[in-house]
């Protein structure tokens, strides 16, 4: 079976920021978190994304500029020789009552049914409460990382079972060395 593992975006994948992150130019990877990704790919892991993209709704940013700081994400693993999978991302806000903004699993389920791969078990890995609350939705492995809001989250009362890592790279290094 396919090896899924499926990351939250900003605080995760990149630093994020209380004012949000509006452009690519903000966009910036955490440290190590490129080469994970990349490190991961060539280990033969899918890597899908899930993120909650509030901003668009805001009026914050728009769709073509999320769409450039996704590119800017797949050339930089790409260089590194890894790929990025599917990203999926909830353009909502937090009172539109959509199914895909997280703590729901959408997202998940879009990215399970589009790889076929039941999300039993799947590691998802996130800095904020949602996250592992959208993983436990679907009987996902909820990860967390210390990075971006992880450290506050951690503080919160976690789901039972809830793994927990410094960063991206330390969960890369847990699931390629095990
Ligand atoms: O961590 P992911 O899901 O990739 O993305 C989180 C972002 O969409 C933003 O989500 C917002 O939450 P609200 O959407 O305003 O509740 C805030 O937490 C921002 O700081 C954050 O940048
Ligand atoms: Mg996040
Ligand atoms: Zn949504």
């Amino acid at each position: 079976m396919l090896k899924l593992l499926i990351l939250d975006r900003d605080g995760v994948i990149n630093y994020d920021s209380d004012a949000y992150i509006k452009s690519v130019e903000e966009w910036i990877p955490l440290p190590g978190s490129i080469e994970a990704i990349a490190q991961l790919s060539k280990a033969g892991w899918t890597v899908a994304i899930a993120t909650n993209q509030s901003g668009i709704a805001r009026g914050y940013y728009d769709i073509a500029t999320l769409d450039a700081m996704h590119a800017r994400l797949r050339t930089l693993v790409a260089e590194q020789g890894g790929e990025v999978g599917l990203v999926v991302y909830c353009p909502h806000g937090p009172d539109e009552g959509c199914d895909c903004r997280k703590p729901k699993p959408g997202m998940l389920k879009i990215i399970s049914e589009h790889y076929k791969v039941p999300l039993a078990g799947i590691w998802f890995v996130g800095d904020s409460l949602g996250d592992l609350e959208a993983a436990k939705a679907v009987d996902s492995q909820p990860v967390l990382v210390k990075t971006g809001k992880g450290e506050k989250t951690q503080a919160k009362n976690l789901p039972v079972g809830t793994l927990i890592f410094d960063d991206l790279a330390a969960v890369a290094a847990e699931l390629i060395n095990n």
